[in-house]
C-alpha cells in the first residue's frame, strides 16, 4: 500500500445529485426546471420567466435523477474511502434543501438492499474488502463513532446519555470530539448494527416537506488504524460521513414551535458553514469563523485542512423548488474553490527508528564489504585506482577517513547510548505517567469526598435552618391555639349562663303553661256547665210550659240576651283556644330552642375537649421534636467542626498531591523534551552521515555507513487474516 504521503494542495471535490420528482411536486407540475449535459459535469437551471437566461453550473460530476446509488458511491465516495485506507483523513458530506435526498444518498433507505444502500453501508464493504486484500504483515483496527449535532449540542448516538460532547484540538490529533465512544468492528454486520443503533437515537421529525426529516447534522466516523508488523510503522485514517440537516424556508416546511427552533439552529449553522467557505475562498479573509458553530468546528479539518473531501449537493428538479436549487448549486460552486492539504497520518515509533538504523547499518557493512572486495579484485587485476581516489589515500585523507569513520562509530555509539537512555527514560516516563494517573485518581477521589462532605455540610446547615423555622412556626401555632382555647372557654361560659337563663325561662313558662292549662280546664268546665244550662233552658223553652215558665219568670233573661251571652262565650272560648294554641306553640319553639342550645353546648364541649387534647398532643410532639432538633443540632455542629478539620487536612493533602502532579508533569515534559532532542540529534547524525558519505564518495574514498529512512515495501498481494490487536466493546478516548 505505498502512496505519496503528502498529496499537496487539493481542491474539494464537489458533485451534484438531482433526485426524481416526488408525488407532491408531480401534483404541482410534471415539468422539471433543469437540463443535464451529456458530459455529466454541467447542469442548466431554466429560469421561470421566459426572458431570463438559464443558469449554468459546472461540477466534478452531475448525477441526474436516474442515477444509481452505486454510481454515486463509485464517483463521490470510493476514492475518499481508499485514501482513508492509506492513512489520509477523508470527509464525504451531503448538503441540500430539506427533502432533496441527503439521507437517501448517505445512508439509503435500506442498508441490506444491494441497489438502495447508500454511501455509508457501501463504504463499509470497501473497507473490509481492502483489509482482506492487504499484506499479511499489516494489522488493522476499525473503530466506529456516530454522533449528531442537535440544537448546537453534540450527542453521542451510540451512547445517547452523552449529549453534550466537547470539541478539542491538539497537535497530534487535530480537531476531535472529546469523550465520544469508539466501538471496534470486526466485519460489515457489526458496523451495520452500530449504524442501526445510532439511527434509532437520531432526532428526526415530520415537516410539510418531508415526513422523516433529519432535524440534526449526523456524523458517522470510521477510524482505520494500521500497523506494519515488519517495520513497526503505523498509520491512522479517519473518515467523516456527514449527513447535514436540510436548509429550509420555514414558510414552506410549516415549522412552528419546537420545529421552528430546530430550523433556526439548522439554518444558523448552515449559514456559518457558508461563511467559513467564503472566508476560505475569497482570498482576502484573514479569519475563518470555524468556531462560530459546532458543525464548522467539527468539520475544520475537512474544510481547508488535512482531509480529502467530497461535497455532494443534493437538489430537487422541480420548478417549485427552483430558488432553493439555485442557492444549493451556488453553495457547491463556492465550495469547489476550497483547497485542502491532505497528508498521511503516520508516526515513526522508537522501535521503527531503531529498526531503520540497524537496517542501514547492516546495509553499510554489506556495502563496505563489497567495496573492499571490488578494490581487492581491481588491485589484483593490476588496474590502477584512479588518481583522485589514490589522492584520497594519502596519509591525511586516509587519516581523515579513518578519523571520520571512528567519529561515525563514536556517533553511532552515542546514538545507541542516547537510544538506550531514551528508552529508559521512556520507561521511567511511562512509570511516572502511571504514578501520575494513580495520583490524579487519588486527587479526583479526594476532591469527590471533599465535595460530598461540603454538600453534606450544606445539607445539614439547611436542615438546621429548616428545623429552626419549623420550631418557630410551631411556637406560633401553640400561641394561636392557646388564644383560641381561651376564647372557647369564655364562649362556653357565656353559653352555660345563657343555658341557665333559658332553663329558668322555660321553668317560668312551664309554670305559666300549667296555670293556663288549669285556667283552660276551669273555663272548659264552666263552658260545659253553661252549655248544659243553656241546653236545659232551650229544652224548657221548646215546650209551651217552658215558654210560659220562661215568659212568666221575670228573672229569666230574654232570649236575645242569652244568645248574645252565648256568642260572647263562644268568642271567649275561641280566644282562649287561640291563646292556648299560641302558648303551646311558644312552648314547643322554646323547647326546640332549648334542645338546640343543649346540642350546641354539647358540641362545643366536645370540640373544646378535642382541641384541648389535640393541643396537648401537638404540644408533646413539638416538645419532643424540639428536643430531637436540639440533639441533631448539637450532632451537626460537632460534625461541622470535624468536617472543617478534615477539610483543612484534605486541602493540605490536595495541595501535596497537586504539587506532586506538577512535579510529575514537569518530569514528563522534561522527558518529552529529552525525547525530542534525542530525535533531533538522531536526525542530525543521519544528516552528518549523509554529508560525510557524499564527501567520501566525492573524494573517491570508501563509502560506508549509509543510513536511510525507508519504508519496507511489500510482496505480492495475498488474502490476509485480519488481526485485531485489542478487541473490546467500547473504547473511550483518553
Ligand atoms: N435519488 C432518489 N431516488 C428516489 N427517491 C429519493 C431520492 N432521493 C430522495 N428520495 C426520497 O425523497 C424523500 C426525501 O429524501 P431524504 O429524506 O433523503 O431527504 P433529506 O435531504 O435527507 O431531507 P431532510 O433534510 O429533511 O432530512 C425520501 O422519501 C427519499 O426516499
Amino acid at each position: 500500500m505505498e502512496e505519496n504521503e503528502d498529496s499537496g494542495l487539493g481542491n474539494i471535490k464537489v458533485v451534484c445529485r438531482f433526485r426524481p420528482l416526488n408525488q407532491k411536486e408531480k401534483e404541482i407540475s410534471m415539468q422539471t426546471c433543469v437540463d443535464f449535459s451529456p458530459d455529466k459535469r454541467t447542469v442548466h437551471v431554466r429560469a421561470q420567466s421566459e426572458s431570463a437566461e438559464p443558469l449554468k453550473f459546472n461540477f466534478d460530476y452531475v448525477f441526474d435523477p436516474s442515477s444509481h446509488q452505486s454510481s454515486v458511491y463509485d464517483v463521490a465516495a470510493k476514492p475518499v474511502v481508499e485514501s482513508v485506507m492509506q492513512g489520509f483523513n477523508g470527509t464525504v458530506f451531503a448538503y441540500g434543501q430539506t427533502s432533496s435526498g441527503k439521507t437517501f444518498t448517505m445512508s439509503g433507505p435500506d442498508f441490506t438492499d444491494q441497489d438502495l444502500m447508500g454511501i455509508i453501508p457501501r463504504m463499509v464493504g470497501t473497507v473490509f474488502d481492502q483489509i482482506a486484500m492487504s499484506e499479511e504483515y499489516l494489522e488493522f483496527q476499525v473503530k466506529v463513532s456516530y454522533c449528531e449535532i442537535y440544537m448546537e449540542k453534540i450527542k453521542d448516538l451510540l451512547e445517547p446519555s452523552k449529549n453534550n460532547l466537547k470539541i478539542h484540538e491538539d497537535r497530534i490529533r487535530g480537531v476531535y470530539i472529546s469523550g465520544i465512544s469508539e466501538r471496534y468492528a470486526n466485519d460489515d454486520q457489526e458496523v451495520y448494527d452500530l449504524m442501526a443503533l445510532g439511527l434509532d437515537n437520531r432526532e428526526v421529525g415530520y415537516t410539510n416537506m418531508n415526513a422523516g426529516s433529519s432535524r440534526s447534522h449526523s456524523i458517522f466516523i470510521i477510524t482505520i488504524s494500521q500497523s506494519n508488523t515488519k517495520d513497526f510503522s503505523s498509520k491512522v485514517g479517519k473518515l467523516y460521513l456527514v449527513d447535514l440537516a436540510g436548509s429550509e424556508k420555514v414558510g414552506k416546511t410549516g415549522a412552528e414551535g419546537k420545529r421552528l427552533e430546530e430550523a433556526k439552529n439548522i439554518n444558523k449553522s448552515l449559514t456559518t458553514l457558508g461563511q467559513v467557505i467564503s472566508a476560505l475562498t475569497d482570498g482576502k479573509s484573514t479569519h475563518v469563523p470555524y468556531r462560530d458553530s459546532k458543525l464548522t468546528r467539527v468539520l475544520q479539518d475537512s474544510l481547508g485542512g488535512n482531509s480529502k473531501t467530497t461535497l455532494i449537493v443534493t437538489c430537487s428538479p422541480s420548478p417549485y423548488n427552483e430558488s432553493e436549487t439555485v442557492s444549493t448549486l451556488r453553495f457547491g460552486i463556492r465550495a469547489k474553490a476550497i483547497k485542502n492539504k491532505p497528508k498521511v497520518n503516520r508516526e515513526y515509533t522508537v522501535a521503527e527508528l531503531k529498526l531503520l538504523l540497524s537496517k542501514s547499518r547492516e546495509e553499510i557493512v554489506m556495502k563496505d564489504k563489497r567495496i573492499f572486495e571490488l578494490e581487492t579484485s581491481l588491485k589484483q587485476s593490476g588496474i590502477q585506482i584512479p588518481e583522485i581516489i589514490e589522492s584520497t589515500e594519502d596519509e591525511d585523507s586516509s587519516f581523515l577517513n579513518m578519523s571520520k569513520a571512528s567519529e561515525y562509530d563514536e556517533v553511532i555509539q552515542e546514538l545507541e547510548e542516547a537510544r538506550t537512555r531514551l528508552s529508559e527514560e521512556c520507561q521511567a516516563s511511562s512509570l511516572l505517567r502511571q504514578e501520575l494517573g494513580v495520583t490524579q485518581t487519588d486527587l479526583e477521589s479526594l476532591k469527590a469526598v471533599n465535595e460530598y462532605m461540603m454538600k453534606e455540610l450544606e445539607k445539614a446547615n439547611n436542615l438546621n435552618k429548616a428545623l429552626k423555622t419549623s420550631s418557630e412556626a410551631k411556637d406560633e401555632k401553640i400561641c394561636t391555639l392557646t388564644d383560641v382555647n381561651e376564647k372557647l372557654v369564655e364562649e362556653v361560659k357565656a353559653l352555660t349562663e345563657k343555658e341557665l337563663k333559658l332553663e329558668q325561662a322555660v321553668i317560668g313558662k312551664d309554670v305559666e303553661l300549667e296555670q293556663l292549662r288549669t285556667d283552660v280546664k276551669k273555663l272548659q268546665a264552666a263552658l260545659l256547665e253553661k252549655e248544659s244550662e243553656i241546653k236545659t233552658q232551650w229544652e224548657d223553652f221548646d215546650t209551651d210550659e217552658g215558654v210560659q215558665k220562661v215568659g212568666s219568670a221575670s228573672t229569666i233573661p230574654s232570649w236575645d240576651l242569652m244568645k248574645e251571652e252565648k256568642e260572647l262565650w263562644d268568642n271567649e272560648k275561641k280566644l282562649l283556644v287561640v291563646d292556648l294554641q299560641n302558648k303551646t306553640n311558644s312552648i314547643i319553639s322554646l323547647n326546640q330552642q332549648l334542645d338546640e342550645f343543649k346540642k350546641k353546648c354539647k358540641e362545643l364541649e366536645v370540640a373544646l375537649n378535642r382541641d384541648e387534647k389535640d393541643l396537648q398532643t401537638e404540644n408533646k410532639i413539638l416538645q419532643r421534636s424540639l428536643e430531637q432538633l436540639t440533639k441533631k443540632y448539637h450532632i451537626l455542629s460537632a460534625k461541622k467542626a470535624k468536617l472543617k478539620i478534615e477539610g483543612k487536612a484534605n486541602e493540605k493533602k490536595m495541595k501535596r498531591i497537586t504539587d506532586k502532579c506538577t512535579e510529575l508533569e514537569n518530569k514528563v515534559n522534561h522527558y518529552r523534551e529529552k525525547y525530542k532532542s534525542a530525535k533531533f540529534s538522531l536526525k542530525q547524525i543521519n544528516l552528518q552521515q549523509e554529508t560525510a558519505r557524499a564527501s567520501i564518495s566525492h573524494f573517491g574514498g570508501v563509502p560506508h555507513l549509509n543510513i536511510r529512512k525507508t519504508i519496507a515495501g511489500g510482496s505480492a498481494l495475498s488474502r490476509r487474516t485480519l488481526t485485531f490487536a485489542a478487541r473490546q466493546n467500547i473504547l473511550t478516548e483518553p
